[in-house]
């Protein structure tokens, strides 16, 4: 990897076939792949930096959200958001090499087959689970556990659904927390199964998750220690750090728009470097946008604002932003239970921890959360329930809408919310007490009905662009009452055996809360699961047959720029039920597929 100015001076000079925009989780897969080409010459550049080996708060796995707030963080935050009170969110994103996946808490899942099939009936060819489920499978390596922890931890997997010889480690935790040996038969007494084949096309149910975490080392996976750390000798890979890409350069041609380079900055000087093929934009929901608008594609009333030139028009850019909303309910337990709270209050107990793991691998500092439950709406709300939120919304006409709308109907049965339990205060509204310890039940909506926006910022269109998701604001707030019904069933968990045993009592909101009080705190605590998409969606575009709502094709490519691509989770069209970066790997994966193929390689 290059440093200083020269570096960034020789990059300008090379003579590239592909230049990708942001080495995060999608963007090193291209890289790494388009690369294995040798006749390929592909750059990458990147605004953060390469994270040492040797630094705990990224590599540790107990450490999880130790890099949030770090330099390693792009720190950004939305706008006021009106039904939340007016609060603004922080939204944490990596910037570093390897991007979000640097900082993110390393749980590794698949959506349902349904999630997917349905970007297929947006008119996104090729890109349902039949199709997707090879890209899964060709960006993991799956490390099976041995029958002792199967047992002990309620693990279960479906070995055909899994890769075993891709770049991305991912394995079961060899250690859970206490309750996690409560979880799955609580979920029963409820009447939620456990899930043994939660990858292979359904995740409902109650289940232990995987995580991106090689166990030979116990370090975090990422797409810089798994796709470009192996080939970073690579002769035709030249990757350049610290290097903010402001725009991709446009030239026009016999009528058409043709991406030829991209403009940076590096170390206060700026350059641009050529692509004699295609520029892939892989700088992520927030970014993409951003770098779209800046090179003049967009809508012209949002770029004129901003004294930018509109070379392409398409008002989709920057919008149908859809994200994972998110409480946390806490709950009293004994105080002897050990929890990660511990070592943030006791540096004897953290540095033992920090022995332990040192020396042999094991211990706190290996824990991350597994106790997972993703539930379908049937099972959250009575059917006269849902018959009244289907009454809030008004008949969709748009195939987006729909899609959406379709989450409301008697038949879907994808997981609507997931619930994660553990040991530990995860709520910073929490009115903790000296001397109590906590546990946190999230309960995370997965299907929003609440779209927003994401669009450069008309006084600073190079810093951060603003963020309004538009939490809760969707027609007739279905998403609130959503959440309302999931913080509902989330009691009945905690009401239910053995884990009623196991936690006091619900301390945030306190026990006995009326319906309007409960409102009110999930005015005051719904917070993100940093899950963004759609921001340069996949679809039809305008006026065409399709979605209507699209950025790009389903090979995506930008619309009306010849040599420009979008890879990353901002090309999602329609969120999904699930964490989001095994699907980001996987269309990393299918992207560098398509450009190979579309390059007649
Ligand atoms: C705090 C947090 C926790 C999460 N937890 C989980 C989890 O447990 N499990 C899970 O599956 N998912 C999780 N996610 C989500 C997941 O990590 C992301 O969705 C995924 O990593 C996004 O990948 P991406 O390639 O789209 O973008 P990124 O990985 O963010 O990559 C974009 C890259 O582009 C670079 N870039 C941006 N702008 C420019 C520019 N102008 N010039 C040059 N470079 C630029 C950035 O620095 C970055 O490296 C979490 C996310 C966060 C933030």
């Amino acid at each position: 990897m290059a440093k200083g100015d020269d570096a960034a001076k020789a990059f300008t000079e090379k003579q590239f076939d592909y230049l990708v925009i942001g080495g995060g989780t999608a963007g090193l897969v291209v890289a790494a792949r388009l690369s294995e080409r040798q006749d390929l010459n592909v750059g990458v550049l990147e605004a953060g930096h390469a994270i040492p080996d040797d630094t705990p708060a990224v590599s540790v796995p107990g450490r999880w959200g130790e890099g949030i707030g770090t330099g390693y963080d792009w720190q950004f935050e939305t706008t006021s958001q009106k039904q939340l009170g007016g609060r603004k969110l922080a939204w944490p994103r990596g910037k570093a090499l390897g991007g979000s996946a640097a900082l993110n808490f390393m749980i590794w899942n698949r959506p349902s087959r349904d999630d997917l099939d349905a970007w297929e009936r947006l008119g996104c060819k090729g890109w349902g689970w039949n199709d997707m489920l090879h890209y899964y499978k060709k960006s993991e390596m799956f490390v099976e556990p041995n029958d002792k922890a199967k047992l002990e931890h309620t693990i279960h997997y479906d070995r055909e659904a899994h890769g075993t010889s891709g770049p991305v480690t991912v394995s079961f935790n060899k250690e859970h927390s206490v309750p996690h040996q409560y979880w799955h038969k609580t979920l029963e007494n409820l009447g939620v199964a456990t899930n043994k084949m939660h990858m292979s096309g359904s995740n409902t149910g109650a289940w232990t998750s995987m995580v991106a975490v090689n166990p030979q080392t116990a370090t975090r996976e990422y797409s810089a220690t798994s796709y470009y750390k192996p080939v970073r000798d690579r002769k035709n890979l030249t990757v350049l750090t610290g290097a903010i890409v402001r725009d991709v350069v446009l030239e026009k041609s016999e009528g058409e728009w043709i991406a030829q380079g991209v403009r940076f900055e590096h170390d206060g000087s700026e350059y641009i470097a050529h692509a004699s093929k295609e520029v892939v934009l892989s700088a992520g929901s927030i970014k993409s946008p951003q770098i779209l608008e800046l090179s003049g594609i967009g809508n012209p009333a949002i770029l004129e604002k901003a004294g930018a030139q509109t070379k392409v028009v398409n008002k989709n850019v920057g919008e149908n932003l859809q994200d994972h909303l998110m409480t946390a309910t806490i709950y009293d337990i004994d105080p002897s239970v050990p929890t990660l709270d511990d070592l943030r209050v006791d540096p004897k107990l953290a540095a033992a921890a920090d022995e332990e793991y040192k020396t042999r691998l094991t211990g706190p500092r290996t824990l991350l959360s597994c106790s997972m439950a993703y539930i379908p709406l049937s099972t959250l709300v009575p059917e006269a329930g849902i018959s009244t939120l289907t009454s809030h919304l008004s008949t969709p006409t748009d195939l987006l809408s729909k899609a959406i709308a379709s989450r409301l109907e008697p038949s879907a049965n994808g997981g609507h919310v997931e619930y994660i339990f553990d040991v530990g205060n995860w709520n910073p509204f929490t009115p903790v007490q000296p001397g109590k310890k906590y546990a946190t039940l999230l309960q995370i909506l997965q299907y929003p009905f609440s779209r927003g926006s994401i669009h450069i910022n008309p006084a600073a269109p190079h810093e951060a662009p603003i963020i309004d998701p538009r939490y809760y604001e969707d027609e007739g707030q279905i998403d609130r009452e959503v959440q309302l019904h999931a913080a509902e069933f989330g009691q009945k968990i905690l009401e239910a055996e053995p884990l009623k045993s196991f936690v006091k009592e619900r301390v945030w909101p306190p026990k006995g809360v009326n319906n309007r009080e409960w409102n009110e705190w999930i005015v005051g605590n719904t917070t993100t699961d940093w899950h963004p998409v759609a921001t340069c969606a996949m679809g039809g575009k305008e006026g065409k047959e399709g979605g209507g709502g699209g950025v790009v094709d389903e090979r995506l490519r930008v619309y009306g720029v010849k040599g420009l691509r979008v890879v990353d989770a901002s090309i999602m069209p329609l969120q999904i039920s699930a964490h989001l970066q095994a699907t980001v790997y996987a269309i990393g994966e299918k992207g560098a597929d398509v450009i190979l193929e579309d390059a007649g390689a």
